[in-house]
């Protein structure tokens, strides 16, 4: 392994010599824990970390490496439960490449050996993240597959390999050598790895924490049964014994295309390249589609091509010096969870963001990442002091993949969602059916100002013409509006000292405002913008209880008597009108002189014409010819019809104009009557000559 990263290492001997042994202490630990145990104490870097540190110390004091040290030795030592087979061949391991530089001195010491000047030609494949596995055929029979174990040894898995469907249990081609050993990856694909994980929760297991993990613990069962289940893949990228009568071809991609030819499984992304660019084009190259392949890689492999090459290179007591691994930059880290923060959105919806002890992930350090709601929460089960996985694929934000629960040593208590606002102290209430918290807050709340004032001041709620989104957000950031009562107060002075603002433009906006004073009920309601409270809810809303006094205090049933309330609704309005801040604003606003004409005939309590339309139910959707949908919502507001946004049940008519979707194919389903504009255009006229 080449140490690109320098540490510091004692000077005095007996110093290295004490902090060797506690390193080989931990890494002995570590490997215990990996490779027999199948459960990792630390992240893949963190180990990295600390086996670096051991090659340094060994590489200024090398009278410390003895036989024990981890430098000399592959894995870990087959487990008792099964069979320990020696291998014909020992099985490596592979030299670490961590950037382009290593790799150019991986080639220059090739270059040395063989003393060689021109650019050697290698191949290069994925490195799958799985584990080796040695598969013995005899006579075209497979006869044995065996873990790589410590390297010398490994264990027998052969009733597990045979469960796999990739694996053929007779090759049957004439050419086959007497005696063929193929090696090769033994891995999980990202979708079986998700479908693993989720059947080992179900059942109340752990869960894997990654896909090494995952084939490794499949791959090393008693029972052949679940390993069956659990869909193993492999490619093969290498051999062991092999009959020497055997005409193996010059290259190692030829000899692997051979391998493919009988019937055993290969990457198809392994290919030839030549020199160090070469090797850093296809790492380039491959970085970029990680993401997109099906199975995880954690970087490249490169070996020189021309086998006749291998031998005069040979091998250290670790790996061959004819390849080397290219690794990804990292995209898990474990770091602790210190906190679980909330911010407030513009929406007012609430959002846990964890507060990490900072880690660098794939090249940016993070501190934070969102968990997005409470589900979300509950379903990682992440708590406040949990050591967490951080994951960053490629620029994708960092998320949280879940807690190390090995790392959980006591009873943690489970995240709950505050139940006051940490921007303004309202009360916070669940929307509906979903996972979404909200502050109810919403005339009032610091985060949710600029867009509660876009809002107010639109065409269908204020209709403030003039008062733009920006020049409302620069007098939020300049502290001049705080709450829509406040727009009342602007003078033309204040106005016209903004950016892009003149006397003359100043002064029109200030008209608007006062112009605006003058409005409806039903337009005020809207304007307030409580959630899921729409234009026609507004509308329904003021045509039954005439007054906003009647509406602030209306009780459950009565708002559910209210034609398009529910209860999600009616539970929103009581919240948002049980805000003392929220009522506070609204006296503001009528202080300053908002005001409306006394309703006298509530269009749908009275109508006045008798429509087929009046009383019913009725959807628009697609493209109207006579008029916009707006309009012909109005012409049928106006007969007494409610208009509702979505098909249900309740649906009397569904009028579709041209290009009519999902909501066309809802209504067929429901049995709803369908209209189309001319049938509608008739119904409307007829009635009403
Ligand atoms: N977290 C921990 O506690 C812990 C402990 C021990 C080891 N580890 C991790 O294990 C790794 C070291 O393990 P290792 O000794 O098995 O080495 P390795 O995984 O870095 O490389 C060798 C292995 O690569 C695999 N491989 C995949 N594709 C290959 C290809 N195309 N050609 C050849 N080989 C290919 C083979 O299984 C081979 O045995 C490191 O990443 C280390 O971080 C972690
Ligand atoms: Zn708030």
């Amino acid at each position: 392994m080449s140490n690109s990263t320098s540490f510091e290492v004692p000077q005095s001997f007996s110093n290295a010599q004490q902090q060797h042994q506690q390193l080989c202490n931990q890494i002995q630990f570590h490997n215990r824990q990996y490779y027999l145990l199948d459960d990792p104490q630390i992240s893949d870097s963190e180990y990295d970390l600390l086996y670096r540190q051991l090659l340094a110390i060994e590489d200024i004091h090398p009278q410390l490496v003895t036989e024990q040290s981890p430098s000399q030795r592959v894995g870990g030592e087959p487990i008792k439960a099964f069979t320990s087979v020696k291998h014909a061949v020992p099985m490596f391991s592979l030299d670490n490449a961590f950037n382009q530089q290593d790799l150019v001195d991986f080639q220059r010491r090739i270059h040395d050996r063989l003393k060689q000047t021109d650019a050697i030609e290698f191949i290069a494949e994925p490195k799958m993240d799985g584990l080796a596995i040695n598969i013995r055929y005899e006579q075209g029979n497979l006869v044995q597959a065996t873990t790589r174990g410590d390297g010398i040894s490994g264990e027998d898995v052969t009733h597990n390999i045979r469960t796999m469907h990739s694996v053929p249990l007779k090759l049957n081609s004439p050419d086959i050598p007497e005696i063929l050993e193929v090696r090769g990856e033994v891995f999980i694909t990202k979708k079986d790895f998700d479908f693993i994980n989720q059947k080992q929760l179900a059942n109340g297991d752990k869960a894997f924490a990654n896909p090494r993990n995952a084939a490794a613990g499949t791959l090393r069962q008693l029972d052949p049964r679940i390993t069956a289940k659990r869909r193993l893949s492999l490619y093969l990228y290498g051999w062991g014994e092999i009959s020497a009568d055997w005409q193996q071809p010059d290259t190692y991609l030829q000899t692997l295309q051979q391998f493919a030819e009988w019937g055993l499984p290969t990457n198809p992304e392994t290919k030839a390249v030549i020199g160090a660019q070469g090797m850093d084009d296809y790492y380039q190259q491959l970085l970029a589609r990680r993401e997109a392949l099906n199975y995880e890689i954690d970087g490249i492999v490169y070996k020189v091509n021309r086998i006749d090459w291998h031998a005069p290179l040979g091998f250290t007591a670790k790996f061959p010096r004819w390849a080397i691994a290219r690794k990804f930059p990292a995209q898990e880290k474990w770091t602790d969870l210190l906190g679980i923060e909330i911010q407030v959105g513009r929406t007012g919806a609430l959002t846990p963001v964890a507060r990490l002890e900072p880690v660098e992930v794939g090249g940016v350090v993070v501190s934070n990442a969102t968990l997005h709601n409470q589900d979300e929460i509950e379903r990682k089960d992440v708590r406040v002091g949990d050591k967490v996985i951080v994951r960053r694929a490629g620029d994708v934000i960092p998320e949280i993949v879940g807690p190390v629960l090995s790392f959980r040593k006591s009873d943690l208590p489970k995240f709950v969602m505050p139940c006051r606002c940490p921007e303004c102290g309202s009360e916070v209430i669940k929307d509906g059916d979903k996972a979404v918290y909200r502050c109810s807050g919403g005339l009032f709340c610091p985060a949710q100002r600029k867009r509660a004032l876009h809002h107010f001041v639109s065409r269908k709620a204020m209709d403030i013409v003039g008062l733009g989104d920006k020049l409302i957000d620069q007098l939020c950031d300049l502290d001049l509006v705080k709450h829509p009562d406040n727009l009342y107060q602007l003078d033309v002075a204040t106005l016209a000292g903004l950016e892009r603002m003149a006397q003359k433009s100043a002064q029109k906006v200030v008209d608007a405002i006062e112009i605006s004073k003058n409005t409806t009920l039903s337009r005020f309601i809207y304007a307030l913008g409580i959630p899921e409270v729409g234009e026609v809810t507004a509308k329904n809303l003021a045509n039954h209880f005439l007054t906003l006094e009647a509406i602030m205090q209306a009780d459950t049933e009565a708002l559910l008597s209210v034609d398009d309330v529910g209860e999600i609704v009616a539970n929103q309005l009581q919240h948002f009108f049980a805000q003392p801040h929220n009522r506070e604003v609204i006296k503001g606003l009528l202080d300053a002189g908002i005001h409306w004409p006394e309703i006298t005939h509530p269009a749908n309590t009275q109508p006045t014409t008798n429509s087929p339309f009046t009383g019913k139910v009725v959807v628009l959707t697609g493209t109207l010819h006579q008029g916009s949908r707006s309009e012909a919502k109005e012409k049928l507001e106006a007969v007494g019809a409610k208009v509702t946004g979505s098909i249900s049940a309740k649906t009397d008519y569904l009028i579709a104009g041209e290009k009519a979707g999902s909501k066309l194919s809802k209504a067929e389903k429901l049995g709803v009557s369908i209209l189309d504009e001319e049938q509608f255009m008739q119904m409307m006229e007829t009635e009403h000559g």
